[in-house]
């Protein structure tokens, strides 16, 4: 991306735009469903388990049974509530604790957050000769941005995720600055959600932000708010509709921004 381009904060969605699909709906969606009876089983009563149980409606909260008929039907239909992606965190913990989760980011994915987040000290050089006048650009292209994540996943299971990479080294939660889902965030399809998220970091501009996900309204909504945003078709990923091509930036790969 050239330097004048170059966005401040880099928010990024996670499923099929940092990992598979296929990672959350073949394998953490079938692990948090094969730890759920045991879970309900052994924690039903417990003060740590209330939190999560207590989120649900009442009405499928009655019993263990009831919870996990509605879990299973809520997963099946993927919806993306906030009481069951708090759920499905706390059931990942243990498998990532004990290896058996581990996320496969696309190969591009944590190299581009390290080029993203760290200070480059070549246009630092070219914006300290611009500062001093010696080719009458601005300053500040040097600059580090800054990443974030916006997932419908719970803020809980995105730090799990991003500490259990498939890369090395494994923990990147230390190049993030901050997370953001449905709860604190609000609606990923919503532009005011965008908005939410801008206001927060009142320092950079909305138009400096880039907002990359494989969701097109999410993207959208985004670009409503007033921030760069493209969509992110990786393998795996549905075929876009023919107009997306046409009206949004597409990229298949981090490396090409
Ligand atoms: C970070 S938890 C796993 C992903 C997940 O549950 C999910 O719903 C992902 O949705 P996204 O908004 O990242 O597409
Ligand atoms: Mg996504």
């Amino acid at each position: 991306m050239a330097a004048a381009n170059k966005p401040r904060v880099v928010l990024l969605d996670i499923e099929g735009t940092v990992c598979p699909i296929s990672f959350v709906k073949d394998v953490l969606f079938p692990y948090a469903l094969s730890a759920l009876p045991s879970t309900l089983a052994q924690e039903w009563d417990t003060l740590s388990f209330a939190r999560y149980r207590e989120a649900f409606p009442a009405e499928h909260a009655g019993t263990p049974d009831a919870l996990a008929a509605h879990v299973r039907d809520l997963m099946a239909r993927d919806v993306k509530v906030a009481y069951l992606k708090a759920l499905q965190g706390y059931l990942w913990e243990a498998g990532y604790a004990s290896g058996a989760l581990r996320a496969p980011l696309f190969a591009d994915v944590a190299p581009k957050i390290e080029e993203w987040t760290a200070t480059d000290t070549t246009t630092t050089t070219t914006s300290k000769a611009a500062r001093e006048g010696d080719d009458g650009e601005e300053g500040e292209r040097g600059e580090a941005a800054r990443v974030m994540i916006y997932s419908s996943g719970s803020v809980p299971a995105q730090k799990l995720l991003f500490r259990h990479t498939n890369g090395e080294p494994a923990d990147l939660t230390g190049r993030i600055a901050d997370y953001f889902d449905t709860v604190n965030a609000g609606p990923k399809m919503e532009r005011a959600s965008y908005e939410r998220i801008a206001a927060k970091y009142p320092d950079v501009p909305v138009g400096e932000w880039l907002f990359l996900s494989d969701n097109v309204r999410e993207v959208e909504a985004a670009r409503e708010a007033g921030m760069r945003a493209c969509v992110v078709q990786r393998p795996g990923n549905a075929a876009l509709a023919e107009d997306v091509r046409g009206r949004l930036e597409v990229v298949e790969s981090f490396e090409q921004l």
